[in-house]
């Protein structure tokens, strides 16, 4: 299992969202719909493997937590805007502390960002942060059997608190290039790694 999960700082936290403006209207969720785009979509199929969150931090209701589960996706498709439109009923609905079902394969919560990864640590996974600065692709060893959870930022990052927080609880700082990616592509990068141990 693969599991990626965003901070998304500025992304509004409710369905206000104007489709024909996602990078103006929305506080960047442009960017989380084309990091749903990158974990999931193959040529004409799904990556039923994967699991993916985004935590949103903007106005008005932060946090939203969305997540989105591989093999029970239905009708999305890989366009911006098709996917904007699924995370906008998301938004819609009133959030709390339960994972409540939007469309299929779809939920919203009220989990902040570090509750989601520490969950994901107890449950014996391993933690990767993707830094620009970490340690080389090259020094770490996957295995086909493991568990995986990679953190990324948005276009800010995720900021000091949480990076001593990913510190503190051991999370492997991984880079995937001498150059600074952009967060989707991030996750094409990972899912071809991991890809190739199959
Ligand atoms: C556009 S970058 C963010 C840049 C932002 N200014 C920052 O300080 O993090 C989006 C995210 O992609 C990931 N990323 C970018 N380049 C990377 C690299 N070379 N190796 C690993 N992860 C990278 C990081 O998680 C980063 O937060």
């Amino acid at each position: 299992m693969k599991e990626f999960i965003i901070k998304a700082n500025k992304t509004v936290t409710n369905g206000e969202i104007n489709l024909k403006d996602l990078p103006g209207s929305s506080g960047r969720l442009d960017l989380i719909c084309r990091c749903v785009n990158s974990a999931f979509f193959l040529s004409h199929d799904l990556r039923r493997d994967t699991i993916f969150y985004s935590v949103l931090y903007g106005p008005p209701n932060p946090p939203i937590a969305l997540q989105f589960v591989g093999n029970e996706l239905k009708r999305v498709s890989p366009d911006e805007r098709s996917i904007a439109l699924f995370i906008k009923k998301a938004l819609e609905k009133d959030a709390s502390e339960l994972w409540k079902e939007s469309t299929s394969g779809i939920y919203s919560s009220k989990w902040e960002f570090r509750d989601i990864i520490l969950k994901k640590k107890n449950e014996g996974k391993r933690i990767f942060y993707l830094h620009l600065n970490g340690k080389p692709l090259e020094n770490f060893e996957f295995k086909n059997d493991e568990d995986f959870v990679f953190i990324l930022g948005d276009h800010i990052g995720i900021g000091e608190e949480d990076e001593e927080f990913l510190e503190e609880i051991g999370a492997e700082k991984i880079s995937l290039s001498p150059l600074e990616l952009h967060a989707d592509h991030c996750i094409i990068l990972v899912h071809n790694i991991l890809d190739k141990l199959k």
